[in-house]
Parts: C-alpha cells; sequence; structure tokens
C-alpha cells in the first residue's frame, strides 16, 4: 500500500533503505550508486528511488531534518513497506578531537528529545545501533581504507539556540557527534524490530569552526553511502 507521507506503489521499496535526511543528496547518491535507479518518492519532494546495487535491490529516501520528520517516513517505511534495514547516511558536527571529514559509526544516540521517553513511559531508552551492522561497517570501513570511529553520537531538537552547556556535557561524556535524528531511529528500530545503523561525517567543528562545503555535504557522502551498502549487503 502507499502511506501518507510515501507515494510508492507496493513492491517498489527494497529490504534496505539508506535514509540521508537532505531528498536531494538520495538524488545524487541514487545516481551515483544505482543501476537503473527509478523514482518511488516525490511527495512533498522527498525524493527517493529504488535501484540495483551489486545485484541487490536498494533504495534511497530522504528523510528530512529532525526526529519528527524521520519518524513518519521510518515508521512508514517499517510499517507500510516492511523495511527490515535502514541506515542513515548523514552529517554531523564534531566535538573533541574529530576533524571535518571524519566519519562516525554511531553506535548509541543520547537526545534531548522527548520522543523516545513518550514511548517507554518517561524512562531512558538506550538507543542503540544494531550490532551486526555496525561490526559488518567497521569491517568494510577498514577494508575501503576509510578513517571510520565508533562514536556516541547527540541528536538535538535545537539546531540553534539548544542546551548553552551543551558542548561541556558533550565532553564529559566523550560523545564526538551531534546531529538532529539518530536517536529517533534507533527507538524506532528497537520498537519495530528492524537493523538500524547511521553512519556520519563531520561536516563542521563546534570548537574549531571548521566546516565542510555545502555542495559536499550534498553530493560528498558517496563514500559513507557505499561504507552503508557494504554493511548491509552481504
Ligand atoms: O545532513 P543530514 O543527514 O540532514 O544531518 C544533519 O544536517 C541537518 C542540519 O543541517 C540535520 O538533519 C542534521 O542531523
Ligand atoms: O545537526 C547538525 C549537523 C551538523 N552540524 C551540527 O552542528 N549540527
Amino acid at each position: 500500500m502507499t502511506t501518507l507521507h510515501i507515494e510508492a506503489e507496493p513492491g517498489t521499496i527494497a529490504d534496505t533503505v539508506l535514509l540521508p535526511g537532505d531528498p536531494l543528496r538520495a538524488r545524487f547518491l541514487a545516481g551515483a550508486l544505482l543501476a537503473a535507479p527509478h523514482q518511488i518518492n516525490a511527495r512533498r519532494n522527498m525524493l527517493g528511488y529504488t535501484g540495483q546495487y551489486n545485484g541487490q535491490r536498494v533504495t534511497i529516501l530522504g528523510g528530512g531534518m529532525g526526529i519528527p520528520s524521520t519518524a513518519i517516513y521510518v515508521t512508514e517505511l517499517a510499517r507500510g513497506f516492511g523495511v527490515r534495514t535502514i541506515i542513515r547516511v548523514g552529517t554531523c558536527g564534531g566535538i573533541g578531537d574529530v576533524a571535518v571529514g571524519d566519519v562516525l559509526l554511531a553506535q548509541s544516540g543520547s537526545t534531548d528529545s522527548r520522543f523516545n521517553r513518550m514511548q517507554f513511559g518517561g524512562h531512558d531508552l538506550s538507543a542503540c545501533a544494531d550490532f551486526g551492522l555496525l561490526q559488518r561497517a567497521v569491517q568494510a570501513g577498514q577494508a575501503q581504507g576509510l578513517s571510520v570511529r565508533v562514536a556516541n553520537v547527540f541528536s538535538t531538537d535545537c539546531f540553534y539556540d539548544g542546551d548553552p552547556e551543551i558542548l561541556r556535557l558533550l565532553h564529559k561524556h566523550r560523545i564526538c557527534g551531534i546531529e538532529m535524528e539518530t536517536a529517533g531511529l534507533y527507538g524506532l528500530a528497537m520498537r519495530e524490530g528492524f537493523q538500524a545503523l547511521a553512519i556520519l561525517a563531520v561536516s563542521d567543528h563546534l570548537e574549531t569552526g571548521a566546516t565542510m562545503p555545502a555542495i559536499e555535504r550534498e553530493q560528498g557522502l558517496v563514500r559513507i553511502a557505499k561504507l552503508a551498502l557494504a554493511s548491509a549487503i552481504q
């Protein structure tokens, strides 16, 4: 069936979905990596494509910014289309000894969002990656000669004007990446029973001010998408 936000026809979404935040990144990655990609969604311009990668069907769909947007797409992918594996292919801010361009494999997602608490009786959920995906991403990263780092990240609802103490707190807890979706994705994966991982390129450094150009955020993430595909497809 189609869902409220995904107009894809039944059977046109693969079991494995790469989920960048930016729909234009989804379009770029599909063109760069998939054989015979065809568009499966444009509702609200949240572009999505299904094609073949190494002989297997893969879908790449934008998820938007923040947990609420991501959760809409992820919930519909899991419940409406039976998707079994979702890998976020995103960017994050770096804290501490990470550099712009580094690749973080998020093993956990802490958050200031109430999204998981609302589903978990007000308790704190340990929102974690799927271990098998994480392990394969580490191995694939090493095989591809990438400098990958297993990391704990923080998903915030406030891109601007969040907790003024957040940098100190993230340092104190050895959290080296900040973005806006991973904790929600991992909570949903635990509840809905699919596998999830977030692979994040450090796009800017919160302390040094170093940044990745906007065009590279849109088009420069092919290497982490390849890492995601190597982790998901065996
Ligand atoms: O590059 P994406 O995947 O969108 O991820 C990061 O970029 C957006 C903010 O600019 C947020 O969605 C954040 O999580
Ligand atoms: O959410 C994000 C993404 C990149 N950089 C940040 O500081 N925050």
